[in-house]
């Protein structure tokens, strides 16, 4: 109930937005910052982010790719989806530092509903979600991947994974957690929690951040193919399955969302954060001169 009402929420934003779709054979359709090719027979999408320069999740960019991802799972065809970068090299450069930075209570609270809308959306979709990760993915980049069902991440030592949030100054929430501890266990999440540590692909498959490292080349070909694998299993008792393993992690951020946002809010806004934030975006600049 909470979700869907969220969800119209959101779609009342993105009209708001004034976005228009392009249908292209009914097979394609695409915002500004997420492209979608669906295959309906094959009951498969892929969803690309091209939110340029690092895919970046801004709100406007959270907003699309709900609308996208609800459109999907609205298509009773769709059966699995395929989330990769547009722009090989960065998958996505997690949350948008700039509506974190600078801006006031209400916009922070806004955005962070989205961010929870976003994961919780993806965490219990029904979907197979298999995630080609093919580029960088720090902190909440890591946490999109990190709710699909298989990750496979291409081999390049350039490329990193994990939630370094701690290197900013700031602290990986308690679902970004649970969902890491989930996923390589409690000793290696707090290590690596607490240390800011992004990991290049060989490291993260020992961990089990991700399940496969392929080639680049071969990242979306090995994709299609773990998709055909889950995809032969029938949808009802993979469903179930999924439902029951995720469901009471899911539930402990619904039944406190307010909370999580206030204490979101708070956190963030306090002068010492915001300081936090413009050294990291300061150094982010820097790096580039
Ligand atoms: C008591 C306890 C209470 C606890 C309460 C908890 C409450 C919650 C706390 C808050 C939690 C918030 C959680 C946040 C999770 C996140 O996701 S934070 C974001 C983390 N992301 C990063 O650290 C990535 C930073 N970016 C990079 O490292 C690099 O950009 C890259 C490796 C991704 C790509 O490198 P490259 O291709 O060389 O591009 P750049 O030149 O670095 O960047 C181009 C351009 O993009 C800007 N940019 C980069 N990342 C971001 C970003 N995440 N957001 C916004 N903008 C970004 C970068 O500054 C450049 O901009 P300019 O061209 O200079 O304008």
């Amino acid at each position: 109930m909470a979700l869907a009402a969220a969800g119209r929420v959101l779609l009342q934003a993105g009209s708001r937005l004034g976005r228009r779709e392009v249908v292209d054979g009914a097979r394609r359709f695409a915002n500004k910052r997420v492209e979608v090719e669906a295959d309906e027979a094959a009951g498969i999408a892929v969803m690309k982010l091209k939110n340029p320069p690092v895919n970046s999740l801004s709100l406007e960019f959270l907003t699309e790719f709900l609308i996208s991802l609800e459109k999907l799972e609205n298509n009773k065809n769709f059966r699995g989806v395929i989330l990769t970068s547009e722009r090989p090299g960065v998958f996505s450069a997690g949350l948008d530092l700039m509506e974190m930075y600078g801006r006031n209570p209400a916009h922070y609270a806004e955005y962070w509903r989205a961010v929870q809308e976003l994961w919780l959306r993806l965490y219990l979709s029904n979907m197979i979600l298999v995630c080609a990760i093919n580029g960088t993915s720090p902190a909440g980049g890591c946490l999109m991947a990190l709710t699909c069902d298989h990750r496979i991440m291409a081999d390049n030592p350039k490329y990193t994974i994990g939630l370094n949030e701690s290197q900013l100054g700031i602290v990986a929430p308690f679902w970004f957690k649970d969902n890491f501890v989930n996923t390589v266990g409690y000793r290696t999440a707090e290590h690596a929690l607490q240390l800011g540590l992004l990991f290049p692909p060989a490291e993260a498959l020992k961990l089990g951040i991700v399940d496969e490292v392929v080639p680049e080349d071969q990242v979306h070909s090995k994709a299609q193919s773990v998709m055909a694998q889950w995809m032969a299993i029938p949808d009802h008792s993979r469903q179930l399955t999924k439902n029951m393993m995720r469901k009471a992690m899911a539930d402990n951020l619904i039944k406190q969302r307010e909370a999580d946002i206030q204490n979101f809010v708070s956190f963030i806004s306090r002068d010492s954060i915001q300081k936090s934030l413009h050294t990291y975006l300061e150094k982010l600049k820097q790096k580039k001169g």
